[in-house]
């Protein structure tokens, strides 16, 4: 798990680890390991450190003041140190140990934007946690210049200067980096989408400031952690006790549906699937998968939805009937335009970006698929705290909000995934998960955040394997998760 911490979450515990050690010492870890990250970069893409150019941008913060330690640390290692500050203040004793170390500091000026392009390493001190506003001018115009193939490798520090760190926005000017460098701790924005695509590889470094923090207000999911949290087949199980999930999905247009919703089911591992749903899919179903039982009976979790139409009152009346049980569900596609009152963490809603749009619409908001895909934390979020269930937002990054405030992120494993079909296998995975965890979510509800991520992550790296590079079929992706779960780390 990468866990994310807000700035103000940040500035806490920094003020209290910074109150028991000497003045400037945690500047000097974070300045020491962007040295060192530097040196490894310029070894790796220019063959060495001696002599190579190295521009760095130093802004007014401590950020600037991060950047300059790091110059005089790059520059005493025979690097050729160039550092232009971005602002008229600029940290005195960082200034000076560059200076020192043998680097040229002077301001930042526009012609300078092609200096910058020829470097091997660009530094991006302008600002951290404290900025704000996107890049300002004469800054603004540099990604541009730098877009060219063969430009520098851009080593971000805390992260790319022009992000707001508490969000996943992407609206004003950024530079994008090669590398993020994050200290103590990851910020939201190197989680989130659209703004994490600007971070590159994320390497957090340990400042000494974990012991201080409190619970992540953001988590991204690795495979580790979903191999932690899935749950195995035990020898004192029967197939009710691993899980009975129900699947009422499909109808007379969209049939295919019904098949990949029990598909992703039944490969994720449930005890058993039961299917309701009229005679044609039903069909269908019995004939892909004959181990499924057509009909009602109990289940522990529900996948509700996926290619029912909107005005299918039988499909319409099972689905009211299993959001009105109160078990877990995963709420899809069709389910999504007849939400009930009173939802609870356990239902899982699963739209995506356009179905995210229409709901907040329904719900007196003015957003439309642009605005979602914009900020999918905070629509995913209003979106929680309004209806009272989970949410997970499907896109290049699965983002799922609790509507407690909390958010869980899983990365995109390949972008071959965004293929029709895949929704609905991802909700029948997701309805097995919520079966086998029942117990646990009977107990404390909230869990289902965490759980829909795990499944996402699941998902995703069945896509990974089953496309193995290439375009993947829905259908696929649901063959390959028994393969996914066996191949992550730790099972
Ligand atoms: N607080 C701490 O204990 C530590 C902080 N560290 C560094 O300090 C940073 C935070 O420092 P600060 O609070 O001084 O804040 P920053 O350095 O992030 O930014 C604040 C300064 O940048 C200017 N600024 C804001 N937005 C800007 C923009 N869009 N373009 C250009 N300039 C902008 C502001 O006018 C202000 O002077 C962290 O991100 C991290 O890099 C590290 O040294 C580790 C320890
Ligand atoms: N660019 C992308 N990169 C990675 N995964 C994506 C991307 N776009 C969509 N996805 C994933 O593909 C799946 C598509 O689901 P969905 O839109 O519901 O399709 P359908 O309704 O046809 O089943 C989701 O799991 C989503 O997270
Ligand atoms: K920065």
């Amino acid at each position: 798990m990468i866990a994310a911490h807000t700035v103000a979450q940040v500035r806490a515990a920094e003020g209290r680890v910074m109150a028991r050690l000497p003045a400037g010492l945690l500047m000097q870890r974070a300045a020491a390991a962007v040295d060192v990250e530097s040196a490894r970069i310029l070894r790796e893409v220019a063959g060495g450190v001696v002599g190579r150019r190295v521009v760095v941008l130093a802004g007014a913060g401590d950020n600037g003041g991060d950047a300059l330690f790091a110059a005089a640390r790059t520059a005493r290692r025979g690097a050729d140190v160039l550092v232009l500050t971005t602002s008229g203040r600029v940290h005195a004793a960082g200034a000076a140990a560059a200076r020192a170390a043998g680097a040229r500091v002077r301001p930042f000026a526009p012609e300078d934007t092609a200096l910058c392009a020829e470097a091997d390493l660009l530094l991006d001190g302008i600002a951290g946690i404290g900025g704000s506003g996107g890049l300002r001018e004469p800054l603004r115009p540099l990604p541009a210049a730098l877009d060219a193939d063969g430009g520098p490798v851009v080593l971000a520090l805390d992260l790319p200067s022009g992000l707001d760190a508490d969000a996943g926005r992407l609206d004003a000017a950024v530079l994008p980096a090669d590398v993020t460098l994050t200290f103590g701790t990851a910020k939201p924005c190197h989680l989130l989408g659209p703004a994490a695509r600007t971070c590159g590889r994320l390497v957090v470094v340990d400042i000494g400031i974990t012991g201080e923090l409190p619970a992540p207000s953001v988590r991204r999911l690795e495979p580790v952690d979903a191999a932690r949290a899935w749950r195995r087949a035990r020898p004192e199980d029967d197939k009710y006790s691993r899980g009975v999930v129900g699947v009422v999905a499909g109808g007379a247009d969209y049939t295919g549906a019904a098949v990949l919703a029990v598909e992703g089911a039944v490969r994720a591992g449930a005890g058993m699937v039961r299917y309701g749903g009229p005679a044609h899919p039903a069909e269908l179903v019995r004939h892909v998968r004959p181990e499924v039982v057509v009909g009602p009976g109990r289940v522990q979790a529900w996948v509700l939805g996926p290619g029912v139409a909107p005005d299918d009152e039988e499909q319409g009346a099972r689905i009211a009937a299993a959001l009105a049980s109160g078990e877990p569900a995963v709420v899809d596609a069709g389910a999504l335009a007849r939400l009930p009152e009173g939802l609870a963490p356990q239902h899982v809603l699963t739209p995506h970006a356009g179905e995210l749009a229409r709901l907040l619409a329904t719900l007196g908001r003015d957003v439309d698929r642009a605005a979602v895909e914009a900020d999918p934390a905070a629509h995913a979020h209003d979106a929680a705290r309004a209806t009272g269930a989970t949410v997970l937002l499907k896109g290049t990054v699965t983002t799922v909000a609790g509507p407690g405030g909390d958010v869980v992120t899983a990365a995109s494993a390949t972008p071959w995934l965004s293929t029709a079909g895949a929704g609905d296998v991802l909700a029948g995975i997701l309805g097995t998960v919520l079966a086998g965890h029942a117990g646990a979510l009977a107990a404390d509800p909230t869990r289902a955040a965490e759980l829909a991520a795990v499944a996402a992550v699941v998902h995703g790296r069945a896509a990974a394997l089953a496309a193995a590079g290439g375009p993947v079929a829905a259908r696929d992706v649901a063959d390959a998760v028994p393969a996914a779960l066996t191949s992550l780390p730790g099972w």
